[in-house]
């Protein structure tokens, strides 16, 4: 299949340790067609980061089957090496070196002449704004610019599938949509893209598809538009009370409009497609049975309510 960059069947990683048996992947198969800007995203512990570590031959599946750029993860490690570029959860710069020879050092290990790695790293550093930061040592840069750099490095022999762990995970606000900018280019320069994150801002905003994981699995996958149409396309609105508001559950579901509604600790939450009648409607069965109302949350259909329709439970970042 010439145009699938990634295709996964049945991944799997269970890890045994004193303290038990842990399903970090839990037989995920998708695939991923060339050129597409593809994310996986869910909260921590999902198992984004031993998937990523699976597909880019860090970690051994337990079972299962991955192809990346056409090479076998387990049987050909070494090929599928060779075409992919890996920007890791974590800066892994080489700290002795300055910018530039960290980028150079890369292209010679991945076989290209000299002159030629030296062209690219400059031709890449000039592209993401790095010019003038050539000769400094890792040790100066800010997160942004480090993580520009472990791009730029993860590009420089050309892969055919470019993979970042968490890319913008602990920058500032600022520097992270920076760092969506210089994806999205990568992106329409043909580059297949696999990415992780836990901000379903990110996702909703980068990504081509998108898959959703929890404990391992693939819970929904496809363009946000499909996600969002194939969950109900339902409001959320959550009530917190001072109080259990266990009282009024039952005639909040018995309000014409209303698809659910369930009570956790002081919250109330209902989903709804007509939110603001519904709304006041809550309103006023709360103050008919003495309850005070101390916040009030309105979530329009999005990626969050697709996962809260999922699992059933909200989305933490
Ligand atoms: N080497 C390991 N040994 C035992 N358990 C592990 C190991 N690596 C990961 N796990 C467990 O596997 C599960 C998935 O972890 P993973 O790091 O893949 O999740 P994640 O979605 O990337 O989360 P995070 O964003 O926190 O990195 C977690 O429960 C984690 O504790």
């Amino acid at each position: 299949m010439a145009d699938v960059a990634v295709e996964t069947s049945g991944l799997r990683k269970t890890y045994v340790s004193s303290s038990g048996v842990t399903e970090a992947v839990a037989g995920l198969t998708l695939q991923v067609p060339k050129g597409e800007l593809f994310g996986l995203l869910g909260p921590n512990g999902a198992g984004k980061s031993t998937t990523i570590g699976m597909l880019t031959t860090r970690i051994v599946p337990t079972d299962g089957v991955a192809r990346v750029a056409g090479a076998d993860v387990v049987r050909d490690p070494i090929a599928v090496k060779r075409r992919i570029g890996v920007v890791a959860q974590y800066n892994n710069l080489d700290r002795q070196l300055t910018v530039l020879e960290n980028l150079e050092f890369r292209g010679r290990y991945a076989g290209l002449p000299a002159k030629e790695a030296r062209r690219r790293a400059l031709e890449l550093l000039e592209r993401f704004s790095l010019g003038s930061r050539a000769g400094a040592r890792v040790t100066e840069m800010s997160g942004g610019q480090a993580q520009r750099v472990m791009i730029a490095r993860a590009l420089i022999h050309r892969p055919d599938v470019l993979f970042l762990d968490e890319p913008t995970s602990g920058l500032d606000p600022q520097t992270r949509v920076n760092l969506w900018d210089i994806l999205d280019g990568i992106r329409a320069a043909g580059q297949t893209v696999v990415l992780s994150t836990h901000y379903m801002e990110e996702a909703e905003r980068l990504c081509d598809r998108i898959a959703i994981v929890d404990h391992g699995a693939v819970l929904a996958c496809g363009p946000l538009p499909e996600l969002k149409a194939s969950a109900a396309l339902e409001t959320v609105l959550t009530l917190t009370y001072d109080e259990d508001p266990e009282k009024i559950v039952e005639q909040a579901r018995r309000l014409g409009g209303v698809r659910g509604a369930e009570v956790s600790d002081t919250r109330l939450r209902v989903l709804t497609q007509a939110p603001e009648g519904i709304l006041a409607d809550l309103v006023r069965l709360s103050q008919e049975a003495g309850l005070t109302l101390t916040d009030v949350r309105v979530v329009r259909p999005s990626l969050e309510t697709v996962f809260l329709t999922l699992t059933g439970r909200e989305y933490r970042e």
